[in-house]
Formats: structure tokens, C-alpha cells, sequence
């Protein structure tokens, strides 16, 4: 059973998914106002109401997902989730037409004064000279941040015969091709533009981007528009620039702090406000609450997620071809770090054969969480695996090779200890499952699975029995025994899984025998 705490207002009919699923509890609170202990939550679905913060994120210790019904994540400490191994979801695309449209109507209104007028004859008045506009058609819109918003105000704008101008500096020419625009400078938009709106997120880089500096080089007369995020229109710049009268008005549906409360741009009457209703349609609504609740679900049950943020994204059909190598990666990882039980610097893993070819990078922060963990008090996972082996520098790398020595895949790991290095070699054979074929300079055949002990020895006749005993004498069952040598008579190995775990005493016992060297017990 999973609980699912959904703490600010989401369309209940989008959240369908989870009320619906029989393994899932949905409690609809206001973190606030949960009463029980916040870590009897796995998963919490916000708007951007709640503050997702380090110090909730300590609380919900069993949190797995934190799903965004909308686009921005500011509200969330991506860093510290990724940080506690939570996996940040959003829905990146269910209100980016509502949202669109919302800026649409705002430049709409602004130009031609709508919400003032409207003001005015609700007061009885009936002032047309009062509230002149300009028409659209003709003026050249300068678009910032072409993404999904920003092109789709750039289509409603073409059909009203504007002029649009765009600067994004991570769009591709192929795309913005494709979508029949042609990309120009900041300086170049700024310079040309009668109206600007902008459609970023808010970044270090994009945080106060219309300051007093680009504010400047704007026409004289220029509308601002910012239905993003407060902020990426410096507030304090823009109220200079309307009182100096360059900046001939404003409609701005988000504000740095929100509620803005008594805003100094508030008093000017040419600018226009709506309090961040960008997404706020019953459509957009439906469709965040509908894609973020499916995503939850497919998360917590252990399917990939299409939307995260912090983890790489995954198709489903990505997800089925890299399973078994994931799973394969995981407990090679175990592996290697229960057997070296030393600091380590680095990890350098190389795929042969068929998995060389796929999405490795999963594959390589499963092989990292499953390393990771056993040294890791806190939750390690692909999530933050990266960014913890970074942490306790460790680096770790991938190749890719054609020569899969005859296996038809293989992973090769090899750990860089302090003191010694350690190279372990596994395949996943499709309907026989994974196998370790090499294991520290020895060849060998054994299933990465359950209670395995692993002995070095001299290779002497006998040493099979002495080990039996001992393990016979302490009722401790042997399920499969696998042996590798590197020379007759010079050094081998045996591999052991047992049907139950071994108490140390006992490996203590088998360390004494004469000619074993190293016994070890690896828990997968
Ligand atoms: N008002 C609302 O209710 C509402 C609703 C949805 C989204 N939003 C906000 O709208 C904004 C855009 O959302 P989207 O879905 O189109 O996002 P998106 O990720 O599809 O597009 C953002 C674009 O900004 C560009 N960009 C990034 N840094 C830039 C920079 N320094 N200069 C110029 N361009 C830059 C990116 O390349 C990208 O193309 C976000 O801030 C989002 O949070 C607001
Ligand atoms: O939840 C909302 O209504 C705001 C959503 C919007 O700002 C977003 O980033 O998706």
C-alpha cells in the first residue's frame, strides 16, 4: 500500500488515476495540516502552493516522488530531493495552451486597455477617448524563451499579422525551421520590438534579464508582458521605466512574491495584473492533475517516468530494453562494494555487445546506487547516486566496447581502491538470467543473487571438503558451489550461495583453515 499526500487544490477528476488504483491511499491536507507523521508518505503531488523545502523533505523520510501538477519546479528544492534520492516529476505540457492563451489575452488587453475600461463604465462612466489602443496587426512581438509557451503565443501572433521576433539561445536552427520563425539577438529584439513577453523559466541567468540595462534598449512606448515567473522582469526596473514613461505599460499575471500584496506597480494604471492564472482553466487543470497522477502511478509501480526532472527520462520502450542490465548493474555494484571494503577513488565501467548500443546512463546510476549503498547511511538510489559518489570523490566513467569476448553483452566494472583494484564481469543471458563470469582475475559462472561467500585459496586437494565441513557442522546449507582457477595448483576461487545468511564466527572459522586467503560473504 502507498499514501499519497496531495497538498494543494488538484483537479480531483485528473487525480482519477490514484483514487481509482487499488494499492494507493490519497489523502487531500495541506502539509500543514497533517496531523499523523509526514513519513507515512511515499509520494506528494503539489501545485505551487506548497513550498517544498530541505527542512519537509527531512520529514517525509519515506518519500519517493514528488509530483508538480504544472510546469515550474521553484516551489521545489530539486537539489536537496535529488539530495535524498526523491524523484521530482512535473507535467510539462497539460497548460501550455491555457497558458498561452492567458498571455495572448493579456497582450490583448493591454494594448487596447480593456481592463481599464472596463473599470471605468463599471463606474458609471463612459469615456471613449479615455481608451484609444493599438491594433496588433503589423507590430513586431518580441518572443523571449521559445519553448512550449513562446511558440504557441508565436503561432496566435501570426494569425493576428504581428511581426515576432525570438531569442532563445539553446534553440536550434532545425527547429525553429521547422516552426517557421527566425531567431535573433537580445539586443536585436529589444531594439525592434513594440511588445515583449517573456517565456522562460526563472534562472540565475534569466532572473532580472529585463533590468535597467535591457530595459534601455527597448523602443520608447514598448509593452512588457510576463505570464513566467516573477522576476525575470526586474519590478523595481520596470516601475522606473513606467514612471519615466519609456515603457508604455504592463500585464503581468506573476510577481516575485506572490501575493504581491501592496506593490508599488500596482498604483500604475497602465499596468495590468491577473494573480497567476496562466494554467488556471479547467482543461490545463485536468491535464496536469491527469499526466502528473499517471506518472505517480507508473513511478510506484516501478515503471519509468517520462516527465522527471532529476532522473534521465526514459521511454517505455527504452525502459524494457535496459531492465535486465539495469538489474545486472545493480547487483554487480552490490557486489563490488561488499568485497571491497576500502576507500574508494574510482569506477570505470565498460558495456561490450548489445548493451553497449543502449541509454547507458541509467544503467550506469543503477550500477552506482547498488555500489554506493551498503557505504550509505542515507537513501541512495539512481536518483542521487551521481551526485553522492561526487560528493565522497569518487569519479566514475563509461566506455564502450565492440570485443564482448563472446558473451553477446557484458558489463565490466573495475573499482580503484586504495589498496587494491577489483574487476568483476557480468552478461545477462535472456531467459537464464545474470551471471558474474569474471571475478577478480578469475573465470568463473555464478548468479549475482542472495547469500554468497566467496573464498581464495590455494588450489590443493581437499579444500572443497574443508569448507563443507565447517559450513555442515554449523547447519548452514549449501545451495550452489561454483570454482575458478587461474592455474592447476596456484591460486582459485569458490563461489557459494547458501540458503542462509553466515554468522561472522563462521567466517572467521573458515579464515583460519590453512591455504584460504580471503573469505568473504556478499549479500545481494
Ligand atoms: N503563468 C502560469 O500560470 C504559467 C503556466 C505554465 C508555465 N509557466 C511558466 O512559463 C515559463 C515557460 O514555460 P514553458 O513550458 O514554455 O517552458 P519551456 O521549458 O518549454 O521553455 C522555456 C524556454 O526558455 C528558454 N530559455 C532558457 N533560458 C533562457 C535565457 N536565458 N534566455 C532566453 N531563453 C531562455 C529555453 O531554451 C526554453 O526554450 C516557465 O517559467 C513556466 O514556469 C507559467
Ligand atoms: O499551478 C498553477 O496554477 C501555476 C502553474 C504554472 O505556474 C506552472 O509553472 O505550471
Amino acid at each position: 500500500m502507498f499514501r499519497i499526500l496531495v497538498s494543494d487544490s488538484i483537479s480531483e477528476e485528473g487525480l482519477a488515476p490514484l483514487l481509482n488504483a487499488e494499492h494507493i491511499e490519497v489523502v487531500q491536507k495541506k502539509v500543514a495540516e497533517v496531523e499523523e507523521s509526514l513519513d507515512q508518505f511515499d509520494a506528494l503531488l503539489v501545485r505551487s502552493a506548497t513550498k517544498v523545502t530541505e527542512e519537509l523533505l527531512a520529514k517525509m523520510k519515506n518519500l519517493k516522488i514528488v509530483g508538480r501538477a504544472g510546469v515550474g519546479v521553484d516551489n521545489i528544492d530539486v537539489d536537496a530531493a535529488t539530495k535524498y534520492g526523491v524523484v521530482v516529476i512535473n507535467a510539462p505540457n497539460g497548460n501550455t495552451i491555457s497558458t498561452a492563451e492567458h498571455t495572448f489575452a493579456m497582450i490583448a488587453a493591454l494594448v487596447r486597455h480593456i481592463p481599464q475600461a472596463h473599470v471605468s463604465v463599471k463606474s458609471r462612466e463612459w469615456n471613449r477617448s479615455a481608451f484609444v489602443g493599438s491594433e496588433l496587426y503589423g507590430k513586431h512581438l518580441g518572443i523571449i524563451g521559445f519553448g512550449r509557451i513562446g511558440s504557441e503565443v508565436a503561432k496566435r501572433a501570426r494569425a493576428f499579422g504581428m511581426k515576432v521576433h525570438v531569442y532563445d539561445p539553446f534553440l536550434t536552427k532545425a527547429r525553429a525551421e521547422k516552426i517557421g520563425v527566425e531567431p535573433c539577438t537580445l539586443d536585436e529584439l529589444l531594439s525592434v520590438s513594440d511588445i515583449i513577453t517573456v517565456h522562460t523559466p526563472l534562472t540565475k541567468e534569466t532572473k532580472g534579464l529585463l533590468g535597467p540595462k535591457n530595459l534601455a534598449k527597448t523602443k520608447k512606448g514598448v509593452y512588457l508582458v510576463n505570464c513566467a515567473r516573477g522576476g525575470i522582469i526586474d519590478e523595481q526596473a520596470l516601475a522606473e521605466f513606467l514612471k519615466s514613461g519609456h515603457v508604455a505599460g504592463a500585464a503581468l499575471d506573476v510577481f516575485e512574491q506572490e501575493p504581491p500584496g501592496d506593490h508599488p506597480l500596482l498604483a500604475f494604471d497602465n499596468v495590468i495584473v491577473t494573480p497567476h492564472l496562466g494554467a488556471s482553466t479547467i482543461e490545463a487543470q485536468l491535464n496536469v492533475a491527469t499526466q502528473v497522477a499517471e506518472e505517480v502511478l507508473k513511478f510506484l509501480e516501478g515503471k519509468p517516468v517520462t516527465s522527471s526532472i532529476n532522473l534521465p527520462t526514459l521511454s517505455k520502450e527504452v525502459y524494457e530494453k535496459i531492465q535486465s542490465f539495469y538489474n545486472l548493474a545493480k547487483k554487480m555494484g552490490t557486489v563490488a562494494s561488499q568485497y571491497m571494503v576500502e576507500p574508494v577513488q574510482e569506477i570505470a565501467i565498460t558495456y561490450s555487445g548489445t548493451v553497449a548500443d543502449l541509454e547507458t546512463t541509467f544503467i550506469t546510476r543503477s550500477l552506482l546506487a547498488g555500489f554506493l549503498k551498503p557505504r550509505v547511511a542515507s537513501t541512495v538510489n539512481e536518483v542521487n547516486a551521481a551526485m553522492i559518489a561526487k560528493e565522497r570523490g569518487i569519479i566514475f566513467g563509461e566506455k564502450f566496447s565492440t570485443n564482448s569476448e563472446g558473451y553477446a553483452n557484458s558489463i565490466s566494472l573495475t573499482v580503484y581502491g586504495e589498496k587494491q583494484t577489483f574487476t568483476i564481469k557480468g552478461t545477462h543471458i535472456p531467459n537464464y538470467g545474470d551471471r558474474i563470469v569474471h571475478f577478480n582475475g578469475f573465470a568463473i559462472d555464478f548468479a549475482p543473487e542472495g547469500h554468497l561467500l566467496y573464498i581464495q585459496h590455494q588450489d590443493k586437494p581437499g579444500m572443497i571438503g574443508q569448507v563443507g565441513k565447517i559450513l555442515g557442522d554449523h547447519q548452514v546449507n549449501i545451495a550452489t558451489m561454483q570454482v575458478g582457477r587461474q592455474a592447476a595448483g596456484g591460486k582459485a576461487i569458490m563461489m557459494l550461495s547458501l540458503d542462509k545468511p553466515l554468522d561472522d564466527s563462521i567466517v572467521e572459522k573458515l579464515s583460519e583453515v590453512a591455504d584460504i586467503e580471503v573469505v568473504k560473504k556478499i549479500e545481494v
